[in-house]
């Protein structure tokens, strides 16, 4: 890993009208790691996510991604920035008028003139690196399942080659069978690609299975930024309960324990 994180938020603020979300919030994103972003609902995870990503502009402070300040760059030359990497919304944010194939090939022809046949082939290749099926390809969203959705979604992100992939809840809504293989998948993508993951997660199982760090957010900031035994150490009130609640203890088995209630 580089030293230079390949994300770094300082003095972050983002502000909804009176409503403040984040205040002096400071995060490093480690190139090569997966880190999984935690906290409370309405703690401001998405909006951290879709901040760095500039769908939100911040009241304060800077966000850097590659060593860059993008809110500072002109549009052309952010354009170009952005397509270093790739996102998967919560519902998959898939064009129900558009096939699976189609959908992928979105930013495909949005930043890459390249000969259709060359850019069905490049869909077809990302529809079975996330382990789709190749008859995958013509179907509609709506004909998948919530899972083959997730992962067609995951295809998308993936076609530009990019670095990082911000995943913003990717196992919600799928079984535990399916949030397990997607973990699996997420994981295995991340060791051949070399990728960054940001991940908004509730799920404990994936923060157990894939996760090299976790950063908390509570109290407009991030709290607390480290690795599972980290986390199983705090005594914030927040993060004990979520760490070492029943759920917890379900997920994380003997670890938690281990680690626990001292
Ligand atoms: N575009 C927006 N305009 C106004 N308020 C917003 C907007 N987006 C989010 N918010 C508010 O910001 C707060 C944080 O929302 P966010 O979706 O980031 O929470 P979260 O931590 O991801 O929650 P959850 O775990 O429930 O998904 C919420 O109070 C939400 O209502």
């Amino acid at each position: 890993m580089s030293e230079e994180p390949i994300i770094a938020i300082r003095g972050l603020r983002t502000q909804f009208g009176s409503q403040v979300i984040h205040d002096n919030l400071d995060l490093e994103v480690r190139r090569g790691e997966v880190i999984g972003i935690v906290g409370g609902s309405g703690t401001g995870k998405s909006v951290l996510l879709r901040t760095i990503i500039g769908l939100i502009r911040p009241k304060a402070g800077e966000i850097r991604v590659f060593g860059e300040n993008l809110a500072a760059m002109e549009a052309t030359e952010r354009r170009r920035f952005e397509q270093r990497w790739g996102v998967l919304f919560q519902d998959g944010a898939l064009f129900s008028s558009l096939t699976v194939a189609q959908n992928i090939e979105v930013p495909l022809k949005e930043h890459l003139k390249l000969p259709p046949a060359l850019s069905d082939q490049l869909a077809a290749l990302k529809i079975s690196m996330v382990g789709l099926a190749a008859n995958a390809g013509p179907k509609y969203p709506s004909e998948l399942s919530g899972g083959m959705r997730k992962r067609a979604g995951l295809a998308r992100a993936l076609a530009m080659d990019p670095e990082i992939v911000f995943l913003d809840e990717p196992t919600a809504g799928l079984d535990p069978i399916g949030a397990a293989a997607f973990d699996e998948l997420i994981r295995r993508l991340q060791q051949t690609l070399g990728l960054t993951v940001f991940m908004v997660t509730h799920d404990l199982d994936s923060l157990h299975a894939i996760c090299d760090r976790i950063a908390v957010l509570a109290e407009k900031k991030v709290l607390v930024v480290g690795d599972m035994a980290e986390m199983l150490r705090q005594d914030h009130p927040w993060i004990r309960e979520y760490f070492h609640g029943p759920r917890a203890r379900a997920a994380l088995g003997e670890a938690g324990r281990a680690e626990g209630d001292d």
